[in-house]
């Protein structure tokens, strides 16, 4: 952690060292609303690339949460989660399944859904406090973003849609534990070689 340690100034995300926030107001919104825009339409593609299983698919979504969370912070990444779950309420076909409506937000895979908000709020919370700067610590961060994913599918599949513990370990954790370890490395591997290419052309 001497990395994490030696770091008594300040620590920012990645997206303020590549789009540093603006001090005006506008400036400052327009700044905002670019980086959620974008945020969503990753997660809308992330959701797309998606393998049916029962109940649950497997999707990108959580590599790009927790990529979000960890370039935003904490504000801007658990706010570009809220907007993702707003757009999907307004109709918007953002989710995995084929269409978007309060429907997916009370089906089987709410609780992820839900999960990702909470997830991008930690990595991100996390992420501002240095974690976002060697590969071990970032896969730790990101770590915990997935258990936090991973636990509200389950709790929401076992007792919110009453599948019971035992099959919503079956169909909700277990065909995600591997993919999950590739994504956490994947992200954690990125993103520190993006804060030293952003680093670089400053
Ligand atoms: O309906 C949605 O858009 C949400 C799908 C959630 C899929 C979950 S996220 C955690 C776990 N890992 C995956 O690849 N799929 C499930």
């Amino acid at each position: 952690m001497s990395d994490r340690s030696s770091a008594a100034a300040p620590h920012f995300p990645l997206a303020a060292i590549v789009w540093p926030a603006q001090s005006g107001e506008v400036a400052g919104a327009l700044r905002a609303v670019v980086l959620v825009a974008l945020g969503t339409a990753l997660m809308a593609l992330s959701a797309k690339v998606s393998l049916p299983l029962p109940y649950v698919p497997m999707t990108l979504q959580t590599l790009v949460v927790l990529m979000i969370g960890a370039a935003y912070g904490w504000r801007l990444g658990s706010a570009t989660m809220i907007a993702y779950l707003a757009e999907g309420a307004m109709g918007l076909p953002v989710f995995a399944g084929p269409v978007g409506g309060l429907a997916p937000l009370v089906g089987p895979t709410a609780g992820y859904l839900l999960g990702f908000v909470a997830a991008a709020f930690v990595t991100g919370f996390l992420a501002e406090r240095g974690w976002d700067r060697s590969m071990t610590w970032l896969f730790a961060a990101m770590a915990i973003g997935h258990i936090v994913i991973l636990a509200m599918g389950f709790a929401w599949l076992a007792f919110g849609i009453g599948l019971g513990v035992a099959k919503a370990w079956q169909v909700g954790i277990v065909p995600f534990i591997a993919a999950s370890l590739i994504k956490n490395a994947l992200g954690a591997t990125l993103m520190p070689a993006a804060r030293r290419v952003a680093r670089r052309r400053q």
